[in-house]
C-alpha cells in the first residue's frame, strides 16, 4: 500500500508503527530500511551527537522532544561510542522539525547524512509532543521505525515486526556492543581529545568493566589521576585482579540489568569481596544492587533528559543530572547491608547506593554528563579519594 498522501505537499517517507498499530507518519532521514525497538524520549536540548552516540541506548529508537535537532551538524569529538566497532547502537531517531545546514564551527557533517553513514534510520515532521504525551500515558511501546524514499510501506508487515519483537524486559545488550579486547585507555588515539586527562598522573591503576562505556566516562577518570584499562564486559574476577587494580569501575550499557547479570555478578560479587574500591554507573549500579542482593524493576517511561533533579541523602545536596535509563534498582528490595544515597525529585526512585561498611558505591544517573550538567563530577573525586584511603594518601576535596 502507498501511504503518501497526494494532498499533502511533504508526501510521507517514514513512518513509525507501534507495536498496538498506531502509525505515525512523517518525512525520511537518515539511513533507508526499517529497524526495530523500545522508543521512548530525551527531553535534552543539547547533546544530540552524544546521545545518537550512547551505547545504552541499544535497541531503543530516540524521540527527541527538543524540536530544533541538528543545528550544529556533528563531529568527531562528541561522538561517545568507546567500542567503534560495535555496530549495534541507537535504532532510530525521530525529529520534530526537518534537519536545517549545520551552523558551527566545529561541524564537519550534516545530521542527515551523519544517521545514513552510521545506518540511522531517522524520521522528522512529527508531533513529538503528541507521541511523548503516548509514551508517558501508555509506557515504553515496542516499535518499528521504517524509512522508504518511494513512500511504499507494507504496514501490516510492519506491525507484526514491532509485536514480533521481544522487548527489552530479559534482553542482555552489553555483551553485543563490550569491547572484544582487553585495552589501555591512555593508548587510543582520541584519550587527550577534548582537554581532558591532561592532568598529572597519579598511581591509581583501575580497571573499568565495559557493558556499552562512554568517552567522557574515561576523560574524567583520566582526568582525576587514573590509568585505566578497560576489559571486556564477561571479563572474570580474576581476570580483573590480574590487573593488580586499586579500583574498578563498572560502566553504564544497554538492556535489561537482570538479563546482564549471569556473567557480571559473580565478577562483581568477587571484586566487592576483595575489599576494592568500587564505583558504579547506570547499568554497573543496576548490576551491583543485583550483585549485592536488590533487584531492579522495569520503569513506565524511563528517565532520559539532562534536567533531572537527584537529592543526595548524604549531604543534603540537590544536584541536576543527566539520565537514561528505562530500569531501575527497588529501593524497597535492598539488604541491610546497602544505603540508598540518592532519590530521583522526579518520583522517588533509587538513584545511588553504598555499601555501608565498604568502598562501594554507584549511582543510576550519569555523572560524567556529556551530555548535561557537571554538578555530579565530583563523584569522580569521591572514587578517587576511596582509592587514596585505601592507598594511605591523603584525601583531596571532593567539589
Ligand atoms: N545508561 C544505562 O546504563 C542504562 C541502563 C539500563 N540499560 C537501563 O535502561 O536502565
Amino acid at each position: 500500500m502507498t501511504s503518501a498522501d497526494a494532498w499533502s505537499a511533504t508526501p510521507t517517507t517514514a513512518v513509525l508503527i507501534l507495536a498496538d498499530g498506531t502509525v505515525i507518519e512523517g518525512q525520511g532521514l537518515g539511513a533507508t530500511g526499517q529497524s526495530v525497538g523500545e522508543v521512548c524520549f530525551n527531553t535534552a536540548m543539547t547533546g544530540y551527537e552524544e546521545i545518537l552516540t550512547d551505547p545504552s541506548y541499544a535497541g531503543q529508537i530516540i524521540t527527541f522532544t527538543f524540536p530544533h535537532i541538528g543545528n550544529v551538524g556533528t563531529n568527531e569529538e562528541d561522538i561517545e561510542t568507546v567500542n567503534m566497532a560495535s555496530s549495534s547502537g541507537v535504532r532510530g531517531a525521530i525529529f520534530k522539525a526537518d534537519i536545517t545546514d549545520p551552523s558551527n564551527y566545529r561541524a564537519t557533517k550534516h545530521l542527515d547524512a551523519w544517521l545514513k553513514a552510521r545506518g540511522i534510520v531517522g524520521l522528522c515532521g512529527v508531533d513529538t509532543r503528541a507521541l511523548t504525551a503516548l509514551i508517558r500515558e501508555r509506557g515504553l511501546a515496542n516499535a518499528v521505525i521504517a524509512h522508504a524514499p518511494d513512500g511504499v510501506f507494507d504496514m501490516d508487515a510492519l506491525k507484526q515486526a514491532a509485536q514480533a519483537w521481544p522487548g527489552l524486559d530479559g534482553m542482555d545488550l552489553a555483551k553485543d556492543v563490550t569491547t572484544a579486547q582487553s585495552f589501555s585507555w591512555d593508548e587510543t588515539p582520541w584519550a587527550w581529545g577534548n582537554g581532558y586527562g591532561r592532568r598529572e598522573r597519579e598511581s591509581f591503576n583501575v580497571v573499568a568493566l565495559d557493558y556499552g562505556i562512554k568517552r567522557n566516562i574515561l576523560r574524567l577518570l583520566a582526568d582525576t589521576g587514573c590509568k585505566v584499562t578497560v576489559l571486556p564486559a564477561t571479563a572474570s574476577a580474576q581476570d580483573v585482579l590480574s590487573h593488580n587494580p586499586d579500583g574498578v569501575f563498572l560502566s553504564n550499557g544497554p538492556g535489561d540489568p537482570a538479563a546482564t547479570g549471569e556473567y557480571a555478578v559473580e565478577t562483581i560479587r568477587k571484586v566487592v569481596d576483595e575489599g576494592l574500591p568500587v564505583f558504579g554507573i547506570c547499568l554497573g549500579h543496576q548490576m551491583l544492587a543485583i550483585a549485592l542482593g536488590a533487584k531492579t524493576t522495569k520503569m513506565h517511561q524511563g528517565h532520559h533528559g539532562a534536567n533531572h533533579p537527584v537529592f543526595d541523602r548524604t549531604t543534603g545536596k540537590v544536584e541536576i543530572t543527566s539520565m537514561n535509563h528505562g530500569f531501575a534498582v527497588d529501593a524497597q528490595t535492598l539488604p541491610g547491608t546497602l544505603e540508598e544515597t540518592h532519590v530521583s525529585l522526579f518520583d522517588g526512585s533509587n538513584c545511588g547506593i553504598r555499601l555501608k561498611d565498604r568502598p562501594v558505591f554507584s549511582v543510576q544517573y550519569h555523572p560524567e554528563a556529556s551530555p548535561g550538567p557537571r554538578d555530579s563530577h565530583y563523584l569522580f573525586r569521591r572514587f578517587a579519594n576511596l582509592m587514596r584511603e585505601r592507598k594511605g594518601i591523603a584525601s583531596e576535596a571532593e567539589r
